[in-house]
C-alpha cells in the first residue's frame, strides 16, 4: 500500500516540484483537490505506463548523450518516474546517467544546463555561503557529494561542468541503496577553471577565472566544511573528482573532524580490493605472494595500493615484505624514493632498490615480473600487446585491470587483453564494456567501479549515524562485496556480481561496513538484527504516494 502524504502545494507549484510531481499519474480526485484541472491533459496513467512511454521515447533518441539529457529532464521534472526507470532498467540506464556518458555531459554541461539542481558555491560569493545553505528546502539533507570539477573521471578540469558527477553519483545512492532523493545534495565548489576551452567559451556557466590555489583555496574549503557542519552536524560528506594534489590532503584534514570520505581514493580502493580478493580466493592464493604494478600514482592509485598493502599485512607479511611487492609509476616512470615532490602516499610506495636501470613502464613490467597490473593513469592504450603478452608468458592467470574512466580513456580493451593473453587474463575495467565471446561462451566484462561500494557505504552511514568513516570500514565493505563474487561457486564466473544486482550489493556492503563501524566505535552498538532493520527502514522506493490536502 502506498502512503498518504499531506501536501500544501497546488496547481503549477505542485507540478513544478520534481519530488512531488506525478505528471499524468495524478488521480482525478487529486486533480480536483490540488487545482490541476486544465493544467494536465485528461488521460490518467499509471507509473508503469509512464515508464513504458519514457523507455520508448529514450530508445528512439539518436545517442547516449541525447538519452542522458532527456533522463536529466525527467529527473528535474518527476523524480519518482526517473528512479522507477533507473531501478527497473539499471543495466541500460547506468551508462546513461553515470560513467561513461556523464563524462560527456560534464564536458558539455554549459550547453545542457536548464534547471537548478544542487548548489554552485562559487569563490566570489563565498560570503553568502551560510545563507545559501540555510534554505529550508535543504532541511532533510543527509548526504552530500561535492566536487571542484578539477579532475572529472580521466577528462581533467571541467570547471563548474563537473556538477554532472555529484548529480550522477547521488542518483546511484538512490537507485542502488534506496536513499531518498530529498536527503541528497550535489554541490560544486566553483573555484575557477584552468580549462582554456571553457574560459574562452562565451556560454560557460561557471566562474570565468583561473583556479584559485594555495591558502585561498584551503580557506575556501575550510569555510565550506565549517558551514556544512554548522548546517547539518550529522551529514555524510563525499568528496569526488578533486585533483590528486588536493584530494588526499583534504581527506586527511577532515576525516577526523566529520563523517567524510573520498570516493576516488577509498571507494575505488575498496572495489578493486574486492575484485582482487575474489580472484585470489578462487585460486587459493595469497595476495602477499603477488607482484603489483600500479600505473598511475594519483589519489586512486595510492588509495588502491594502501588497501592492498593492508590485505598483505593481514595475511601476515611484514611491512617491508609487503611494500617490496609494489611498483608504482606515473608519467615520469617508476617512482623512486629520491624523487623530489612526492606526496606522503607516493613516498610510502617509492622504490629504494631500483638502481641505474631505466624506469619506463616496459622495463618495470619486464623486471618486476608483475602478476597484477592496475591502470589508473587516465591514458588510453597504455597496456600494449607486448606488455600483456610478456605478462601472460610468466603468469598463468594475470590480473589486468584497466580502470581509467570513461571508456575512451581505458588503458586497453578487454577484447584485446583476452586476445593477447590466450584468454587467460582476469580482466576488469572501470567503465562498462560489451560482453566478450570466450570459447564460444558469452562472458560479461566486470566493471570494477566504485559504484559497487559508495551507495552501500552511504546507506551504512545513514543507518548507523556513524560519526567517522574508518579505513577498516572500507576493508569490511570490500570483503562484503567479495563475499558475493560469482567466482566463488563457478570457476568460469565473474569477479563481481552483475550491475543488475547493485541493490543487493549495496545492502551487503552496508551491513559489512556497519558491523565494522560498531566495532570501531564510531557509532552506537547495534546487534546484527538491529543493523539490518535500520538499513531496511531507510529505503525509499520510487512509487507514487497518495496526496491529501494539508
Ligand atoms: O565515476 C566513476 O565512474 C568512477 C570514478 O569515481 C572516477 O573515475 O573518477
Ligand atoms: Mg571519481
Amino acid at each position: 500500500m502506498n502512503k498518504t502524504l499531506s501536501v500544501a502545494l497546488c496547481g503549477q507549484d505542485l507540478l513544478n516540484h520534481p519530488f512531488l510531481n506525478k505528471g499524468l499519474a495524478f488521480t482525478p480526485e487529486e486533480r480536483e483537490a490540488f487545482e490541476l484541472h486544465g493544467l494536465l491533459p485528461r488521460a490518467v496513467l499509471t507509473l508503469d505506463q509512464q515508464v513504458d512511454a519514457a523507455l520508448k521515447f529514450l530508445d528512439a533518441l539518436p545517442s547516449p548523450f541525447a538519452r542522458h539529457v532527456h533522463l536529466r529532464e525527467v529527473q528535474d521534472t518527476n523524480e519518482t518516474l526517473f528512479y522507477a526507470l533507473l531501478t527497473r532498467r539499471i543495466e541500460a540506464m547506468l551508462p546513461l546517467v553515470y560513467t561513461p556518458t556523464v563524462g560527456e555531459a560534464c564536458q558539455r554541461f554549459s550547453e545542457i544546463w536548464q534547471r537548478p539542481r544542487g548548489l554552485f558555491l562559487s569563490y566570489p560569493e563565498r560570503d553568502s555561503m551560510d545563507d545559501v545553505l540555510a534554505n529550508p528546502a535543504y532541511d532533510d539533507v543527509r548526504i552530500i557529494v561535492v566536487t571542484d570539477g578539477e579532475r572529472i573521471l580521466g577528462l581533467g578540469d571541467q570547471g563548474a561542468g563537473g556538477m554532472g558527477i555529484p548529480i550522477g553519483k547521488l542518483s546511484l545512492y538512490t537507485t542502488c541503496a534506496g536513499i531518498s532523493p530529498d536527503q541528497t545534495l550535489p554541490i560544486v565548489l566553483d573555484t575557477g577553471t584552468n580549462n582554456q576551452d571553457l574560459l574562452q567559451n562565451p556560454a560557460y556557466i561557471g566562474w570565468r577565472h583561473e583556479r584559485i590555489r594555495g591558502p585561498e583555496y584551503d580557506a575556501f574549503i575550510e569555510r565550506f566544511v565549517t558551514a556544512v557542519q554548522a548546517r547539518w552536524p550529522h551529514v555524510a560528506l563525499h568528496w569526488e573528482d578533486f585533483s590528486s594534489a588536493n584530494a588526499a590532503p583534504i581527506l586527511e584534514r577532515y576525516r577526523n573532524r566529520l563523517c567524510t570520505f573520498n570516493d576516488d581514493i577509498q571507494g575505488t580502493a575498496a572495489v578493486t580490493t574486492a575484485a582482487i580478493l575474489s580472484a585470489k580466493a578462487a585460486h587459493d592464493g595469497k595476495l602477499k605472494d603477488e607482484t603489483i604494478v600500479m600505473l598511475g600514482a594519483g589519489s586512486a592509485g595510492v588509495g588502491i595500493a594502501r588497501l592492498l598493502l593492508q590485505v598483505m599485512l593481514d595475511e601476515g607479511a611484514s611491512e617491508e615484505e609487503a611494500l617490496s611487492r609494489f611498483y608504482m609509476l606515473d608519467q615520469d616512470g617508476l617512482i623512486l624514493a629520491d624523487r623530489a615532490g612526492l606526496s606522503e602516499g607516493q613516498a610510502l610506495f617509492a622504490r629504494r632498490d631500483w638502481k641505474e636501470r631505466p624506469t619506463d613502464f616496459g622495463t618495470v613490467m619486464q623486471e618486476s615480473r608483475a602478476s597484477i597490473l592496475i591502470g589508473v593513469s587516465g591514458v588510453k592504450g597504455l597496456f600494449t600487446e607486448k606488455i600483456v603478452r610478456d605478462m601472460a608468458e610468466h603468469c598463468e592467470r594475470p590480473i589486468i585491470f584497466p580502470l581509467s574512466n570513461p571508456t575512451s580513456h581505458s588503458e586497453a580493451t578487454p577484447e584485446d587483453i583476452m586476445a593477447w593473453s590466450d584468454e587467460r587474463a582476469l580482466v576488469s575495467t572501470g567503465s562498462p564494456f560489451p560482453p566478450l565471446d570466450l570459447h564460444g561462451r558469452t562472458h560479461r566484462v566486470d566493471q570494477t567501479n566504485n559504484a559497487y561500494i559508495f551507495p552501500g557505504l552511504g546507506l551504512c552511514l545513514l543507518a548507523t549515524g556513524a560519526t567517522r568513516v574508518t579505513d577498516s570500514m572500507f576493508m569490511a565493505a570490500a570483503r562484503g562485496l567479495a563475499s558475493l563474487s560469482p567466482l566463488r561457486d563457478n570457476p568460469d564466473g565473474n569477479l563481481l556480481p552483475p550491475v543488475t544486482q547493485l541493490r543487493r550489493v549495496a545492502f551487503a556492503v552496508a551491513e559489512a561496513a556497519a558491523r565494522q563501524a560498531c566495532e570501531d566505535g564510531v557509532c552506537p552498538e547495534f546487534s546484527d538484527d538491529e543493523l539490518r532493520d535500520r538499513i531496511r527502514s531507510i529505503v525509499w522506493t520510487p512509487e507514487y504516494d497518495h496526496y491529501e490536502k494539508v
